[in-house]
């Protein structure tokens, strides 16, 4: 019925295939504006140092995903052959500066080259020495590298001349919209359990439909999933909340459920997904926050608790949860034919809560109604024209008495619609 939530990107046609097969791995030339668009006076500085030091630089990972697929990518991850020892006396040498090392135990620096930051990691292979820890190796080899990453579609690497390394068929993946591991699915997940999580981000992105997924990669996140208990909530409520929002979140939801993971990411269990999946439905297209995509699972007050608890949300998609979860059944469109939005305006107008208008949005979308959830876009909370200091100049002295007047008042202004203005509302105080 209603088209996909995002347009999902068709693989770039325009890379030129220049020429197959050497050894495992093939490699293309792409030319996009995004990739051009890249090539900034920091950028060709950087190419130049490493060039003269002959060491390689390539872009690596997201970024390459996403300019084969004709997006223009966030942030850009640069890998190299050279140490971060090496880095450091490289840039030293040449004057650039070089800012938070925090990740240079991992092999990362980050160059500062007129007024933008780089970001280059050291190739590396992951050894795990305690099973916990990982500790990290350098290495000079491209494929041990690509082979550390989670899915072949993030395991690519890009020359600065438009040159592609693929040696996991990721950018066949990309073009069939498929969603693979890197090798084992098991032992990529038990590097990092939040990769569970990334999968079904990623699928949201890539795949055209719900449901096209290996066995065995399923297999391998059910026998996985007790992992993610040891994953901290920040991380997992960042990745579920880009899943939320993206392609297929009924669908990925729903795998959620059925493959035992809900428990481990402060999810409750059993619950119906019935409602998850029409609200999904009425949700398509009205840009949902993550909260009102993910509410239909959130029974009442203690579900939201508990999801906070797990993942530590934020103050505010709490407050939207809470919210929604109390108001979704009885705050609903008034009898009113002419102005079905009067009940929301009212509350509106009511309420103490911050923000009430943004979350009474957001109601409406979880509700699918789709033509107050436009008008009240476009409405702003009127102001209330009477003040106490209006009465008082009528002589109305008591405190008391001026605030019920003032709340009649404000019936009398609500029931006009707020049309009423200051003096036709004092007016009808002097009648009484
Ligand atoms: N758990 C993880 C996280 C990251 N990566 C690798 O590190 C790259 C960069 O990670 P990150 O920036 O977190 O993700 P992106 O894939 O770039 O996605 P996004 O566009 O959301 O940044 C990924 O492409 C992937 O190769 C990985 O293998 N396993
Ligand atoms: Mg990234």
């Amino acid at each position: 019925m209603w088209g996909k939530r995002f347009l999902i990107p068709q693989v770039v046609k325009t890379i030129r295939l220049t020429w197959s097969h050497r050894r495992h791995f093939y490699t293309m030339q792409l030319k996009t504006k995004e990739f051009q668009s890249l090539f900034t006076d920091g950028l060709n500085a950087l190419a130049e140092i490493f060039q003269k030091h002959r060491f390689e630089l390539r872009i690596a990972g997201g970024a390459v995903r996403d300019l084969l697929s004709g997006k223009q990518p966030e942030d850009v991850d640069f890998a190299t052959t050279a140490t971060p020892e090496e880095m450091k006396h490289m840039f030293q040498a040449a004057g650039i500066r070089m800012i938070n090392n925090k990740g240079e135990k991992h092999g990362t620096i980050t160059a500062r080259l007129h007024n933008q930051n780089f970001e280059v990691t050291t190739l590396r292979v992951d050894v795990q020495t305690d099973g916990r820890h990982a500790e990290v190796e350098f290495t000079t080899d491209w494929q041990k590298d690509a082979e550390r990453r989670d899915l072949t579609i993030n395991s690519m690497f890009l020359g600065l001349d438009g040159t592609l390394y693929d040696y996991f068929q990721g950018y066949e993946d990309l073009q069939n919209r498929k969603v693979r591991f890197v090798g084992n699915s098991a032992l990529r997940i038990q590097e990092d359990y939040l990769r569970i999580l990334r999968y079904f981000r990623f699928y949201g992105r890539v795949a055209a439909e719900p449901g096209q997924h290996d066995t065995g990669t399923l297999e391998a996140i059910r026998d996985n999933g007790r992992g993610l208990g040891g994953i901290s909530g920040e991380r997992i409520w960042v990745e579920l909340k880009k899943m939320l929002v993206g392609n297929h979140a009924a669908h990925l939801l729903e795998l959620i459920y059925e493959l035992e993971l809900a428990q481990y990411i402060g999810l409750p269990a059993d619950v119906s997904m019935e409602e998850m999946k029409q609200v999904y439905q009425r949700t398509e297209g009205s840009s949902p926050k993550p909260m009102t995509v993910l509410s239909p699972v959130l029974r009442g007050p203690e579900d939201v608790e508990k999801l906070d608890l797990r993942l530590k949300i934020s103050r505010e998609e709490k407050t939207l949860g809470l919210f929604l979860v109390k108001h979704r059944r009885d705050l609903v469109k008034g009898q009113d034919e002419n102005d079905g939005l009067k009940t929301f305006t009212d509350f509106i107008i009511d309420s103490r809560e911050p923000d009430a208008q943004s979350k009474v949005l957001e109601l409406l979308k979880y509700q699918g109604e789709r033509k107050l959830l436009a008008e009240l876009s476009r409405w702003s909370i009127p102001r209330f024209p009477v003040s106490g200091h209006d009465l008082r100049r009528l002589g109305i002295t008591s405190g008391k008495e001026i605030g019920t007047t003032l709340q009649e008042l404000r019936d009398v202004w609500k029931k006009s619609h707020y049309r009423l203005g200051k003096e036709e509302l004092l007016s009808t105080i002097s009648k009484s």
